[in-house]
């Protein structure tokens, strides 16, 4: 198996291209894609409905396959990979999307625990109390036993945040993660996350249509039908 060594970048994308469907009806929805995203850096993926950035994230986050080009994370090729070994890829992932996807017969504990129950040899004793400590950090300490269905939406994006990050994820992949939030809980929830990544370390790339975030970025990648028209440093300030 490859390793990754200190200078590589986290994510390597060369010459990407996706396509959809098959024959007549196969559609090219991206074309050639480049892209280095280092550790630690926060990336955040913006564009028009419909520009390939939702696709573009399975294909980092090794939850569709990548077909042309190459796609490189965490110094393993993902293009041509295998079904066993996307399945390894997704284990140094966490995944936070639009619609949290907490399990609503789950207390906020339960679900966090979800995210260490891919991880070999933790003791179940020392998963809820990783667990607890997560949902301390996100804030959440007196709603550890609450269902989903008993907390705010802001709430309940922080329990799906502490159950991405409460295994230390390499990287953090996060889809739309404030498009159901108030203003207030949007910002919340994303300088949450950017401040427990940069506490572990951690890679995120974040796509979203939401403009008041977008000053927690590195970097602001621009996609437009298909391709990656702007790469740059976040030089925008919130009103
Ligand atoms: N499973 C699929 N099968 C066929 N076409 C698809 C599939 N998923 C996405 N597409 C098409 O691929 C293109 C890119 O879609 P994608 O969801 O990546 O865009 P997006 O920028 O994330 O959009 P949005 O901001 O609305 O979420 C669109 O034309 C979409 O219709």
């Amino acid at each position: 198996m490859q390793s990754i060594n200190s200078f590589e970048p986290v994510i390597c994308i060369e010459n990407l291209d996706h396509y959809f469907g098959k024959s007549q009806l196969r559609k090219q929805v991206l074309f050639n894609i480049n892209l280095k995203i280092n550790v630690g850096e926060i990336i955040i993926m913006t564009g028009p409905s419909g520009s390939g950035k939702t696709t573009l994230l399975t294909l980092v986050g090794g939850l569709r396959s990548a077909q042309s080009g190459s796609l490189r994370v965490l110094g393993r090729e993902l293009c041509g990979a295998s079904a066993k070994q996307l399945t390894q890829a997704r284990r140094n992932n966490g995944y936070i999307f639009q619609a949290h996807n907490l399990h609503s017969s789950l207390t906020a504990i339960q679900n966090v625990r979800m995210g260490l129950e891919l991880q070999p040899k933790i003791l179940p004793q020392e998963m809820l109390m990783r667990s607890q400590a997560m949902l301390e950090a996100v804030g959440l300490a007196n709603r550890l036993n609450y269902y989903p269905d008993n907390l705010s939406g802001g709430q309940k994006q922080r329990v799906a945040i502490a159950r991405a990050l409460v295994s230390q994820p390499k990287i953090v992949l996060a889809d739309e993660p404030t498009a159901a939030l108030d203003k207030q809980s949007g910002r919340d929830v994303v300088e949450l996350m950017q401040k427990l990544a940069k506490e572990q370390g951690c890679t995120i790339l974040l796509v979203t249509h939401d403009n008041r975030i977008l000053d927690i970025a590195d970097r602001i990648v621009y996609m437009e039908d298909g391709h990656l028209v702007r790469d740059g440093v976040s030089t925008i300030a919130v009103e």
